[in-house]
């Protein structure tokens, strides 16, 4: 979709050049319509009284428009130009080398980064000498899809982009000299002073954002304001509680203005999460029955076959709740459960999502299962008498005219039977049904996320054949089998993206990260008090069996002898 914006500027008279501003979604290159510098500075040296020219529904109207941070004003109108310092900070750890680096390498081989504008720092203190970054990381850098032929020679390429700089977190050297490579990168492509782009990715434990912020404050920013910027991108968990994430924030926020923060959640990235609002609101189908007159429960499942491998003290510290439930299944949960934005404006797509938050009522202790897998203190790094979930099951409910009395089961845990994440929505059974000795179960529309992406509806039918038999069958869509041969993104390079073209839309706001803790505070102060207890279970189970009594208890009715399989070729 191309939206055409003219900017004016005192008022609607005196006209500013008319700027096309482009589907951010396509690469860069192909804006229609570029503004040149010079345009660039006179407007922005006037944006303080900015008036807006909107065109919507064939008219053109007028928005006024508060004095806008330079930044939120560049990333909605100007094309992007200047070079491109991606600075991955943290470069030595597991993050960096299993997700950050494969996803610059899948957007290098796509080209949606290129070598001419784009070069890529690693920085952390491990004194890495000479080439062994890149051995480090070769081996995690996978092939593209058709790209394989070329595969070792884009690897090499790719590898000859990044420059290691090793130095502290927290002392000026260390920042000065990153900020001396960025700056001499920056003056060999003759980039105009300031109009580069500097994006600083945090793959470090959260312990340490604040220093390395001040740093960057101090040190490492863009020179100047001229078409350029700087943005950081911090990864979860933002805190361990309301107070924390809080005051994680507003240091954070005391140095970098909201428009420059990234707070990534993977999750926002993955394909099918990405479809649930075209789902809902482009569909006229679902429209009328995404209600509590028709949805008896909804369930948000994450589960994984494996353990805490080898990240047991990281995750004591946790838990599942914060690890999983707070975040990526909390966000899941507004996108399935939020209102129809204005637009697909990325503040008022999360204006939405902080309304849903807003409407959680408090948990109640008795909708809660907490487990611990058997062997999971085993670990050397979990203390004995670790009272850590490494399982939780939870009933959270949304107080407002759509949602009041649907139970969202969200369920989470390590060490389980199987790996898969899914929306299980499950209606109410059909009023006045002439079938019901035949009936086999509810309809339920599931959205499985991962593995074998796919969204399938369960209907009951007539079963083929002379006799006049009901069974349970699906609408399948399966991703592997409909579109086949097509590439589904990692979710950490869509997300990588959006931040070079600073589209804001699936990253976490401030306040929406505030609303989450609210909701589970109560909760974690009384799991780290001790006040209640996870329950054992086996690794390789299904959990606690108390979390299926839950859901049951919650409303869901589990089907019988009927099993979804996703479809092969
Ligand atoms: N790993 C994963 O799969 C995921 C990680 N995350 C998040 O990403 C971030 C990074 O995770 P990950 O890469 O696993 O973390 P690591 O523990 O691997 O830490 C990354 C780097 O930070 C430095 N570092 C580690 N501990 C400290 C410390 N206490 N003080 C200062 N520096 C330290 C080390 O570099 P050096 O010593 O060389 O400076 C290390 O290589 C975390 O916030 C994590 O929660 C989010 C989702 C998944
Ligand atoms: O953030 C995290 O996510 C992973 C699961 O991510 P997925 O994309 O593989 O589903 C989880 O293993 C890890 O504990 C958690 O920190």
């Amino acid at each position: 979709m191309t939206v055409a914006v003219a900017v004016a500027v005192g008022s609607v008279l005196e006209r500013m050049p008319t700027v096309a501003v482009a589907d951010r979604h396509l690469p860069i290159t192909t804006n229609p319509h570029r503004i040149d510098d010079r345009e660039l500075r006179r407007w922005k040296l006037k944006r303080e009284r900015e008036s807006v020219l909107v065109m919507g529904s064939g008219q053109w109207t007028v928005e006024q428009r508060a004095p806008i941070k330079a930044e939120s004003l560049l990333n909605e109108y100007v094309p992007e130009i200047g070079c491109l310092s991606i600075i991955v900070l943290g470069a030595s750890g597991d993050l960096a080398k299993k997700k950050t680096f494969p996803a610059l390498f899948h957007l290098y081989r796509q080209g949606f980064i290129q070598s001419q504008d784009v070069y890529i720092f690693g920085y952390a203190r491990s004194a890495i000498p000479g080439n062994d970054l890149g051995s480090r990381i070769r081996g995690y850098l996978t092939p593209c899809k058709g790209f394989e032929q070329t595969h070792e020679e884009d690897v090499t390429k790719f590898l000859q982009l990044i420059k290691y700089v090793s130095g502290a977190y927290d002392t000026e050297e260390g920042f000065r000299s990153l900020d001396k490579a960025i700056s001499e990168y920056e003056q060999s492509k003759n980039s105009t002073q300031g109009s580069s782009r500097r994006l600083f990715y945090l793959a470090l434990p959260p312990s340490v954002y604040p220093p390395v912020c001040k740093m960057i404050r101090s040190y490492c920013m863009n020179k100047s304001d001229l078409g350029g910027w700087t943005r950081i991108v911090v990864e979860k968990p933002f805190g361990r509680d309301l107070a924390s994430a809080e005051e994680l924030s507003s240091e954070i926020g005391e140095l970098f203005e909201e428009p420059q923060i990234y707070r990534i959640d993977h999750y926002l990235g993955k394909e099918l999460v990405q479809n649930l609002m075209v789902t809902r609101f482009a569909n006229r189908l679902f429209l009328p029955l995404w209600n509590r007159d028709n949805i008896s429960n909804i369930q948000i499942v994450f589960r994984e076959d494996f353990g805490t491998d080898g990240r047991g003290g990281y995750f004591d510290h946790y838990g599942i709740i914060r690890d999983i439930i707070q975040n990526h299944l909390l966000q899941v949960l507004c996108l399935v459960a939020m209102e129809k934005p204005v637009s697909l404006k990325p503040e008022h797509v999360r204006d939405e999502k902080v309304k849903v938050l807003q409407s959680v009522l408090p948990i109640e202790d008795s909708e809660v299962v907490l487990g611990q897998y058997e062997g999971y203190t085993d670990d050397p790094t979990v203390p004995d008498n670790s009272n850590t979930p490494t399982f939780a099951t939870m009933v959270l409910r949304i107080h407002n005219e759509r949602w009041e009395g649907v139970p969202f089961i969200m369920k989470a845990g390590k060490a389980l039977s199987s790996r898969k994440a899914e929306i299980r929505v499950q209606f109410k059974e059909v009023p006045g049904d002439i079938y019901k000795c035949q009936k086999q179960g509810r309809n339920e529309f599931v959205i499985r996320l991962q593995p074998s992406e796919a969204m399938y509806m369960k209907l009951t039918v007539k079963q083929p054949g002379l006799e006049m038999t009901t069974s349970q069958s699906e609408l399948d869509l399966s991703y592997g089998q409909r579109y086949h041969g097509t590439i589904i993104p990692e979710a950490y390079e869509r997300l990588i993206l959006d931040t070079i073209r600073g589209d804001q839309q699936h990253f976490v706001r401030r306040d929406e990260l505030k609303a989450a803790w609210e909701i589970f505070t109560p909760l974690l102060h009384k799991i780290d008090r001790g006040e209640m207890k996870p329950l054992p279970y086996k690794p390789g189970s299904r959990g606690p069996e108390e979390a299926d009594k839950l859901a049951e208890k919650a409303g869901y009715v589990q089907t019988h002898g009927y099993i979804w399989i996703p479809p092969t070729l």
